[in-house]
């Protein structure tokens, strides 16, 4: 299986923030969440893979091609990929008819019937202005112009923050349906553990601009339990198997992935499944206040 998307120590220096040597790779065919707290990095990367900002180092594959080997290339990429970000860079005044007829006429692969089909599906009116659009249906514009040029890969920086319930669930199953076609792949970003829990094949954790862990979704869920049990029976060595811990007067709660040595060392202690917002918040180091955001790391990084 070939890769969409190869990150390799992307590197990104800001006077109060540091990309520190950013790598992952996306198969074909597989759904990316690139998921981390504000201000983690998220954007910074994808503005870093798009080469839309001067980078300090790294390299980024896109499509088998080198996303900095020149304009040519570059642009080859941009012809054969879809983005969609926060305001989609268009201009307020024009008509979603003018900016798809932009749009159409910058893309050798355009498709109209495709786009009829997804604004059709979007429920949006090609005659409104995008500055009389709400955010959920400028996300949804955005998302129906990158997938009718047949892009075989889209790169999306937080698309469903901020939006109802039902729109998010849309542009999840939007995003499944784009994927039916073989040979594609999707990244993107995104601070809600549920998006991910819904259709990412792989996760990749970001905080604090490194990467704490690319894993594969479901070998994600099956590794890691949460323990619960009585605090007195919480020793040392036990603690030392837990990724995030609390303790309170009635007893303790911790989140692992050692769970045969934490039944060895406390018989009684109760497994249960954590969710995926569980996960997250326990390998970003939130919960605990017994364990430093470096010991988690430690503990959580794959390589
Ligand atoms: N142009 C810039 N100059 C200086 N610092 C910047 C610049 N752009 C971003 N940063 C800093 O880089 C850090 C990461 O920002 P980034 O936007 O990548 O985070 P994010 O994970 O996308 O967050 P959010 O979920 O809030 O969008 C932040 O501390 C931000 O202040």
């Amino acid at each position: 299986m070939d890769n969409v998307l190869e990150v390799r120590n992307l590197r990104k220096n800001y006077s109060r923030f540091e990309l520190q040597d950013v790598s992952f790779t996306v198969p074909e065919g597989c759904i990316a969440g690139f998921v981390g707290n504000n201000g983690a990095g998220k954007t910074t990367t994808i503005r870093g893979i798009l080469n839309l900002i001067h980078r300090d180092g790294g390299q980024v594959n896109i499509l088998g091609m080198d996303m900095y080997g020149g304009k040519e290339s570059e642009q080859e990429i941009k012809n054969r990929i879809g983005v969609v970000t926060d305001n989609g860079g268009f201009y307020g005044m024009f008509t979603l008819k003018e900016t798809a007829s932009l749009f159409a006429s910058l893309y050798k692969n355009w498709d109209d019937s495709v786009y009829k089909d997804w604004i059709r599906k979007f429920s949006l009116n090609e005659k409104q202005k995008i500055q009389e659009l709400s955010r959920g249906m400028k996300v949804k514009f955005s998302l129906a112009l990158a997938m009718s040029h047949h892009a075989e890969f889209l790169i999306m920086d937080e698309p469903s923050s901020g939006l109802d319930l039902l729109t998010r669930a849309q542009i999840l199953e939007s995003l499944r349906e784009y994927m039916e076609r073989e040979g594609r792949g999707v990244f993107f970003s995104t601070h809600i553990a549920t998006d991910i829990e819904k259709v990412a094949d792989i996760v990749i954790l970001i905080d604090k601009g490194r990467i704490v862990f690319e894993k594969e979704k479901d070998a994600l869920m099956e590794e890691y339990r949460i323990a619960k049990g009585d605090s007195r029976d919480l020793t040392g060595e036990a603690e030392e198997l837990c990724i995030s811990l609390r303790k309170t007067q009635y007893g303790f709660t911790a989140v692992t992935s050692r769970t045969e040595d934490m039944k060895r060392l406390i018989p009684d202690v109760v497994f249960e499944r954590p969710d995926m917002e569980e996960i997250l918040m326990a390998c970003m180091g939130k919960g605990s206040e017994e364990y430093g955001k470096s010991t988690v790391y430690e503990r959580c990084q794959t390589r």
